[in-house]
Parts: C-alpha cells; structure tokens; sequence
C-alpha cells in the first residue's frame, strides 16, 4: 500500500483535469493541488526506481558465487534487472490509479480502510519494500481492467493519467460506488489514446485494455483460446499482451519452457517485435511457420495452388505414416548370438512379436527402433536364465550391441530421413499410390508428384508446403519438442498441415490462436475455427469474438463490411470505437490519365497530416507506383522498415498489408488487388485486407471500375454517408 484510503473528489469529472505547468510544486495540497500531488508521486516512484537500480548495480557477488561459471551466470541476470529497472522517460512509470474500499482481500467491514494502488508497466518498491507502483498484471490490477459501475469490485475512484512528452499533465476519475454518478462514460484519455497518430513499431496497449481483451489477456495457463475478430479489434495487441501476462504469472514454468510468437511474414513480426521488450519481456521467441520447418530443407521452390493444397491437407499425415511404416519388415530370419561356447537364437516368429507389439504402441518410429535391440538382447536373457546362467544388466546391453543384433534391427527397423522420405513419395508415382490409396485421387495424386525428380535432398528445390511435409516426417521418427504456449497470429491463413506443425510444438504447452476468417488469403485458408482448433489438436479451445475495432473509423469499416457477405457470409461487421469521423474518399480517374500521378498526389496530401501512410497496391503495380514516387522526389519505405518521423511513407505491396497499420492509406487501384488472386474470393478478401489498414483516413484512386461487390456509387454504407465518396466516383 503507497498511501491510506481514498480520497473522494466530490464531483464526477466529465473531462479530464489538467494543468498546463508540468510540476515543480514541492508540496502539494491534495484537496487544491491533486495533479501536483500525482507528479509528486511520480517523482517519489521515480526516485524508488532509481535506488531499486542503484541496489541492483552495488550487488557483490564475489562472496556467493562458488565458481566463474556461477559467478557469469548470476552476473548476466543482474545485467538484466538492471536493464529492466530501467527508467524510460517517454514511458509513464504509471498510468493509473485503483482506490479499494477496503483493505484487499481483508472482510469488507464497515469503517475498514481502503488502499490505494498506482498501476504502471512494472513494480517499483520504496525502501521499506512498500508497493510504489504495482504490475498492471498483479491480481490487485485487475479491477483496472474490468471493474464498472454494475460491478465496481470494490473500487472506489478510478483514475488515468494522461502525459505528454513523459510529463504527467492530467487525470480522469471514476467514482464507481459513487450512486450520483450513474452513468457510464467514454474515457476521454482512452478516446486519446485511440486517436493517438501512428508513427513508428506497434505499441502497447497496457492504460487501454478494454474489459472484454482483458478476460482473453488473463485467461489461464492451462487453456486454450481461439480469438475471431474483424480487422483492428484488436487481437494481435491482445495475443502480444497474454504472453507478457502469462510469463508474469507462470515465470519459472515458462521460462523453462518457451513462448513463442508466430506471424505471417517478417515484416509483421518486425512491426510487431517492440511490443514485448517495451513490457519487461525479453525472451519471447517471435518466428514465421516457414522459420519452424527450416531447419529440415531449404525451401527454393514454389508449387502451384493445387499441388500446395493437396500438400497442405491433413490426408497427407496419413500417407506419410503408412509410408513411413511400410519401412517396418517382417523378420523372415533368427538372430543368432554367439557367447563364448554358446549360440542363443532367438526365433523369426518370436521377432514378429516384438516388432508386432511395438508397432503396436504409440511410440515414435525412432524411438521404437532404439528400442529393439533391447528387446530382442531381453529374448535371448530370457533364455540364458532359462538354461541356468544369471545375466545381470551389463550383459543385456552387450547383447544388444552385438553384430548380430545389429543387422536384424536393420534389416527390420531400418533408420528412415524424413527428407528423403518425402522426396520418394514426391517422386516414386508407385511408392505415393501405394501409400496413398483411398486417401489421395489419382489425378491429386499426379498434382503432387515432381515432373522431373531431383536427385537428392539437397538438389531438391523444396517449396513451402514441403519443409512442412518433412516436418510431419520428422516428427512421425522423433517427438518435435514441446514449448509452454505458442500464440498463433493471422491463423486463419494456415494449412491444415501447416496447424499440426504448430500444433506439435505446444502439445504439452497450450496456445493462443489469432485471426479473422474474412482475411483468409491463402487457397487453403481455414473456413472454420473448430476444424483448425482440431487440426491443431486443440479441440477443446475455447472461441471468443472480439468485435470492437480500435483502428478503422466508422466510415470506412462501415465501406470495407460491404465485402463481408460476398467473402465471410455470416460473420458479424466491426463496430468502429473511434470518435473521430475519419475520412474516406473515393476518386475516380478519367479514362485515358494517368492513375499513379493521382495516387502520387493522394499521398501527398496524405502526408500533410500527421503521422504514417500507407501507399497500398497490388503487387503487380507496385514497380509502376515505386517509379511514379520516385520521379515525383518522394522516399519510400517498404513493409517491416520503421517509419519515423522523417521518413512517413510505406509503398505496401499487398500481399503484405496484412496486420500493419498507417494513419493514412492510399489504396490504387481496387480492382487490381482482386485480379492480383487466383480467385474472385481471394482477391475480395485481398482487398477487404487493404480497405482496414487506415487508422485515420483513406483514399481510394481507381480508373477501371470499382468491384461490384463495394456497391453502387453514393451507397448509404451504414450509419454515416462516407465522407468523401464523390457523386462521379465509383463502380459504374
Ligand atoms: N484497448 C485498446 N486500446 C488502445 N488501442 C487499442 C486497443 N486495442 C487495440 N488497439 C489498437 O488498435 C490497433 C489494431 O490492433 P491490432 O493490430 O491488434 O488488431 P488486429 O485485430 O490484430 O487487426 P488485424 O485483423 O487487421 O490484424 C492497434 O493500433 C492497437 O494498438
């Protein structure tokens, strides 16, 4: 507890209370000074942190280490406190404030004090060991989160802070017993915060988690959970913050056995990759499905869409078990071990059994193979005893290693590559029909099979979908380790077999799966959670819908939701929590003039605002616009490059829009983005991608026709006319 029972501030506040003087009040009154009692706070906290790290700094570790190994080992984990006590100046060491009723978790009796909390990134304690700030994910913080008027648990006032440049300039209450102020209200500061412009990696999220993210973020360890949200609801921010939550209340579990991210591309992880360092979490392991199976075949090739597809279909899991098991022989011969003077056979029939009963047990066919020699060494003991002699443990192992021994288990159990095991169901049409029968047509069959086979593994130009083949194969001869939670983003593009991928590499661990059915992009996007929950082998996960979106204005949501029936039937449209109108304009360029000139004045003017923007195209235009931009003396970044405050615009091929966000998109040409896909389908929920980067505004430049699917010209989209759709625009 920093400080004794609450204070109550008489009136409800509708705006939040500011000063234009950052602090310099040594002491301030709290009845006429609250703001500069806050700062004093801040300060008070800031200085705990700077003792916590001068503590850290002054430790001796000469006396308590027994050896150099100890001693380096001890000294790196002080280096990291050091670096994470930290004190960031544009980070708020706190951003709210949590005023109980009564003392927590002690019986709520009349007359009982209350305590107070300030919530902020991390803990910082005074030097009696007294909370300064608390973790936002301690228990205590919770209410912050999820406390309301119907609920207030326990919760007195509320408060957040609100900063600029790292100086702490207002608050915001909420008496939530308070019965005078009944109503509930739209934080302002968290309106701010909303609208705040994007420039720069993605940020947290930590002062705004919203009650119904917060449930998902603090779900527990054990569990999985499967989150379908519409674009900007919100669910990588929330994926991102469940594993700092986690690591927090389950660290040591965790910290023996991994987390892991994973994201479609890496420019997304790129975007994505501050946000954990900037909570204290340094060890999260961020990679691409693709990066997982690397290690076993360079990927250098590419298949069409439907051999990528048979390959990506949880069939083939079958048929490299059966392929992989017709390597198991039935034993025609007896082993026969010589020792000494004596000959101990061990009879084919018998040889069967064992093979039989190991094939038998859910065991990986390496294992299984380790096992062998064994047993049979165990056959041949059993008669040794049986003719009187007592063998002891030593000598089973030497039997076991014995020339004999080794052949048989090679002959039977014979080691297997799962690369070139793959490559001969790719290339051998009578081994993969063999193995493939009643699972894969003839003609699926042919689709698979190389036209011209490779001669070896590494000769193999290996696509995609075949790394994750061999992965199967891999894991099929010995067990994929297992990490303690995987969150799983942009789920919805993966392959049945890209799921089991990921899937075996949380089977002792649990995961957090991301995504939005209308944003599937890939020929086998997933058409439902429960069949990838199962492919994943988490049946049992549990799904939530996130359906309040923090990007996109309302205009523009309201534009893009026209897609929904033609590309998601079914699913529900976002509801923008933006205040701010946003923008939307749709311009259409005469016939015959040049569209990249519009698109480049467009960006233009996009980038007299404040901010990030995004020039998104198909991937086919994206050479034409790169020119157009730079013939017109405009730099450019490209997806994954940060944009700072002199370098403001992205040209985003789109292909790679997904996931990122700029303040301002320009859009070029809508109907080439849907020409861009094999499929009409694909091409809408391409576009569908693109229409929901914008946090701001967007401009859509076109001179071909509009895809009929985003409606007739002037439309009324929803619940407001888009601001700037002009008459003489549109899909004509
Ligand atoms: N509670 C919140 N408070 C403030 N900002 C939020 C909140 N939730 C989400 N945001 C912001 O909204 C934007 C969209 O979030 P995010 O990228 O996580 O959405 P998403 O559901 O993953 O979107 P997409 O489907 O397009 O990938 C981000 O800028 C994020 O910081």
């Amino acid at each position: 507890m920093s400080a004794p029972g609450p204070s109550h501030a008489p009136t409800p506040e509708s705006e939040p209370r500011s000063s234009p003087e950052p602090g310099s009040n040594p002491g301030p009154d709290p009845e006429s000074d609250p703001l500069g009692r806050e700062r004093a706070h801040l300060a008070a906290s800031r200085a705990a942190l700077r003792a916590m790290r001068e503590d850290a700094e002054a430790l001796d570790i000469r006396d308590v280490t027994a050896n150099w190994v100890n001693a380096a080992v001890l000294g790196a984990q002080i280096d990291e406190r050091i670096k994470s006590l930290a004190d960031l100046s544009h980070t708020p060491l706190f951003f709210g404030r949590l005023d109980y009723l009564h003392r927590v978790g002690a019986d709520q009796a009349e007359g009982a004090e209350g305590e107070r909390f300030y919530i902020g990134r991390r803990h910082v304690h005074d030097a009696a060991g007294d909370p300064m700030v608390v973790d936002w994910r301690a228990p205590v913080s919770q209410p912050f989160y999820r406390a309301s008027r119907k609920d207030p648990l326990d919760v007195g006032l509320r408060r957040r802070f609100g900063y600029t440049g790292g100086e702490l300039t207002a608050y915001e209450d909420e008496h939530l017993s308070d019965p005078a102020e009944s109503e509930e209200r739209t934080s302002k500061l968290l309106q701010a915060e909303i609208e705040r412009p994007r420039v720069g990696p993605m940020r947290d999220i930590v002062a705004t988690i919203q009650p119904e993210q917060d449930e998902i973020v603090r779900s527990g360890l054990s569990g999985s959970v499967c989150v379908q949200g519409g674009p900007g609801t919100g669910k990588t921010a929330v994926g991102l913050h469940r594993v700092a939550y986690l690591l927090y209340a389950h660290r040591e579990r965790l910290a023996r056995t991994g987390t892991l991210v994973i994201g479609p591309n890496k420019s997304f992880l790129h975007y994505i990759e501050q946000v954990l360092p900037a909570l204290g979490e340094l060890e999260v392991k961020q990679a691409t499905v693709d990066d997982l199976v690397a290690p076993h075949a360079e990927v250098r090739g590419a298949d069409g869409a439907g051999a990528a597809v048979i390959k990506g279909d949880a069939r083939m899991a079958e048929v490299l078990r059966r392929a992989l098991r017709s390597h198991v022989g039935v034993p025609t011969e007896p082993v026969v071990v010589v020792r000494g003077s004596r000959r101990w056979r061990v009879p084919a029939y018998e040889l069967e059994e064992i093979v039989a009963e190991l094939l038998a047990r859910d065991i990986r066919y390496g294992a299984a193979r380790d096992a062998l020699p064994q047993r049979i060494a165990h056959a041949v003991l059993v008669r040794m005893e049986e003719a009187g002699e007592a063998p002891d443990d030593r000598v089973q192992d030497t039997v076991a290693r014995a020339p004999a021994v080794k052949a048989a288990v090679k002959a039977v159990w014979p080691a297997v590559d799962p690369a070139k095991l793959v490559l001969r169901l790719l290339s051998d049409a009578e081994f993969l029909a063999e193995h493939a029968e009643g699972l894969l047509s003839a003609d699926e069959q042919r689709t698979i099979l190389w036209p011209r086979p490779p001669r070896s593994v590494r000769s193999a130009k290996w696509s995609a979908a075949d790394a994750v083949l061999i992965d199967e194969a891999g894991d099929l001869v010995s067990r994929t380790h297992s990490l303690g939670h995987v969150v799983l983003d942009e789920a919805q593009d993966l392959s049945p077999m890209q799921y089991r991928a990921v899937g075996r590499r949380c089977t002792t661990g649990s995961a957090t799966v991301l995504g939005d059915l209308a944003q599937g992009t890939t020929p086998w996007a997933t058409a439902s959670w429960a069949e990838a929950l199962r492919h994943l082998g988490k049946p049992d996960a549990a799904v939530e819908e996130l359906t309040a979106g923090f990007r996109v204005p309302r205009d523009v949501i309201a534009y893009a939701s026209r897609l929904l029936p033609s590309i998601s039937p079914g699913l529900a449209p976002v509801s923008s929590v933006r205040e701010s109108p946003g923008s939307l304009s749709v311009r259409r360029v005469e016939p015959g003039a040049a569209v990249s000139e519009a698109v480049v004045s467009a960006c233009a003017e996009a980038l007299r605002h404040e901010g990030s923007t995004g020039l998104i195209a198909a991937d086919a235009r994206v050479p034409e616009l790169a020119a157009a931009l730079a013939a017109a003396g405009h730099a450019y970044l490209s997806p994954g490059e940060e944009t700072t405050a002199q370098a403001r615009l992205t040209l985003v091929p789109a292909s790679l829009a997904k996931g990122l966000e700029y303040d301002y998109v320009v859009l070029d040409e809508p109907a080439a983005v849907v020409e861009g896909e094999p499929d009409e389908r694909t091409g809408l929920r391409r576009l569908y991608v693109a229409l929901t980067r914008a946090v701001s505004g967007l401009t859509i430049v076109h001179r071909d026709p509009l895809p009929p699917a985003l409606g007739q010209p002037g439309l009324h989209p929803g619940p407001g006319r888009p601001s700037g759709v002009s008459p003489v625009a549109g899909g004509a």
